[in-house]
């Protein structure tokens, strides 16, 4: 009995790929800050700081001022960070553009969708419900869902696994030097958009492709996973 093949899947980063959620997570982090008698960190520069997770957004933040906090008072501003943040999740973020219309398109040529951030996962539930997004995955999976984080291969070989696809029918979707690596660990071809949170311009990383509008999306996915374009 030969088992059907796995529809194509394709595995989203969330924050700067999915979502432009750089001013929610600015305006938490400034707040955060201020109240704790700290310099706010100016927009363009804290947006490139997304990407590894709240915790290394909030230590990139203090190390950029000069700020070098012990682990205990990082947990600390962690905490109150986090529940600050779930209090204005979707406040101002927003899909990219041309997001919902490239899902509607590579839906209907049969891919599948999945969710692979280091946000936590609660938080990437949340922010996808009150965006209208959750049910258009088949799994949304965070920094704690698995034993490891982007970039170990595992974040993206365990999404793959819980959306019930396969590493050989998997395209990653990305805006960071995280994404990139973590796709090429695990083997899965990437594609990095222009327009996300980055230290580093994405072309430089080598991804397989590099969009700069989600129009470009479903061409990109078709020619890396050899499907017939929609
Ligand atoms: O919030 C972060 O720093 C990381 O989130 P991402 O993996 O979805 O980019
Ligand atoms: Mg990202």
């Amino acid at each position: 009995m030969h088992q059907p093949a796995p529809s194509p899947l394709v595995v989203f980063d969330l924050d700067g790929t999915l979502v432009d959620t750089a001013p929610d997570l600015i305006d938490t982090l400034n707040g955060l800050l201020i109240r704790e008698g700290l310099a706010a960190v100016p927009f363009d520069e804290a947006r490139r700081f997304i990407g590894g997770g709240a915790r290394l957004l909030i230590e990139r933040a203090l190390g950029a001022h000069g700020r070098d906090c012990g682990p205990p008072e990082i947990d600390r501003l962690y905490a109150v960070y986090v529940d600050d943040y779930a209090e204005r999740i979707a406040a101002l973020s927003r899909p990219f553009p041309g997001l919902v219309d490239a899902l509607d398109t590579l839906d209907a040529a049969g891919c599948r969708f999945a969710v692979c951030t280091n946000k936590l996962e609660r938080l990437s539930v949340k922010l996808l419900e009150a965006l209208g997004l959750a049910d258009r995955f088949a799994a949304i999976c965070g920094q704690d869902t698995f034993v490891a984080m982007k970039p170990d291969p595992r974040a993206l070989l365990g999404t793959i696994a819980a959306a019930a696809g396969s590493p050989s029918m998997a395209v990653m979707v990305g805006d960071s030097g995280t994404d990139i690596v973590t796709a090429k660990a695990a083997g899965v071809p990437v594609v990095a958009v222009d327009f996300g949170y980055t230290e580093v311009p994405v072309e430089s990383l080598a991804p397989d492709r590099v969009i700069g509008r989600y129009d470009d999306l479903p061409a990109a996915v078709a020619e890396l996973l050899g499907l017939r374009a929609g």
